[in-house]
């Protein structure tokens, strides 16, 4: 079998897949994190891979930036592959000034200016995709146990990178971390399938004080993240 965007086998995925946007992410946490890891995707270079972690099977699957893109994994890795659980990682820009550069953010909810939920619900209803508890109630003990800098709350799954018009004090003053570009589609999907989802981010970059991590370091340089969702994901109930 295949999909229009991903040439796996039945089989070839597992029901666990670590999803970051960035293609050069998923063959380094591949290389570096899984073991006997073997490609089963390189449809348009969005690279997905299998292996074991402690003798579990887990995907990484890329799923490009944005929502129409992460849709488009998404649904095909649920609805096509049959997979149960899927966590991003995935980098994002500070709007809180507590929120620093390299800390992590577990999105517990995804608030979105994407008109995904007004195409799905229709007009009046805004639909607010959260975290499955299982997996967001994991992360934040692992993240706890192990000491690092974490802040759990509502990021902002933006449709724009580059976007001057929004109002991002207002986003602040609502309690929003961060911000990013596919969790809204996740969250919103996995509920559609029944499946469980958590969004985990490293902050790359602060909108306030303008510090920024460089391109290496978004690729290769978030360990802390991975583990932390190779952990929640094979500990999760
Ligand atoms: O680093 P990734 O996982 O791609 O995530 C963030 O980086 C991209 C923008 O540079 C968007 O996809 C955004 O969500
Ligand atoms: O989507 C993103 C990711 C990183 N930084 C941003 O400002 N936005």
């Amino acid at each position: 079998m295949a999909t229009p965007h991903i040439q796996a086998e039945k089989g070839e995925i597992a029901s666990i897949v670590l999803l970051p946007g960035d293609p050069l992410r998923a063959k380094f946490i591949a290389e570096n994190f899984l073991e006997d890891a073997k490609l089963y995707n390189s449809v348009r270079n969005t690279f997905g891979y299998t292996g074991t972690y402690k003798g579990v099977e887990i995907s990484v699957q890329a799923t490009g930036m944005g929502m129409p893109s992460m849709s488009i994994y998404a649904n095909e890795l649920m609805r096509d592959y049959g997979v149960k659980t899927l966590i991003r990682v995935g980098t994002t820009g500070s709007i809180r000034e507590e929120v620093k550069v390299r800390d992590i953010v577990i999105s517990q909810a995804a608030s979105t200016d994407s008109n995904i939920i007004r195409t799905t619900f229709g007009d009046g209803i805004f639909y607010a995709p959260i975290s499955d508890f299982g997996l967001l109630r994991k992360s934040v003990e692992l993240a706890e146990e192990e000491g690092l800098t974490y802040h759990v709350g509502n990021t902002f799954g933006e449709d724009r990178f580059y976007n001057d018009e929004m109002n991002k004090d207002k986003l602040r003053e609502y309690n929003l971390l961060c911000l990013e570009m596919e969790i809204p589609a996740l969250y919103m999907l996995a509920a559609k399938y029944n499946c469980r989802a958590l969004g985990i981010l490293t902050v790359s970059d602060h909108l306030i004080t303008g510090e920024q991590t460089s391109s290496d370091e978004r690729q290769e340089g978030f360990g802390k993240m991975v583990e932390l969702a190779l952990e929640t994901a094979i500990q999760a109930s």
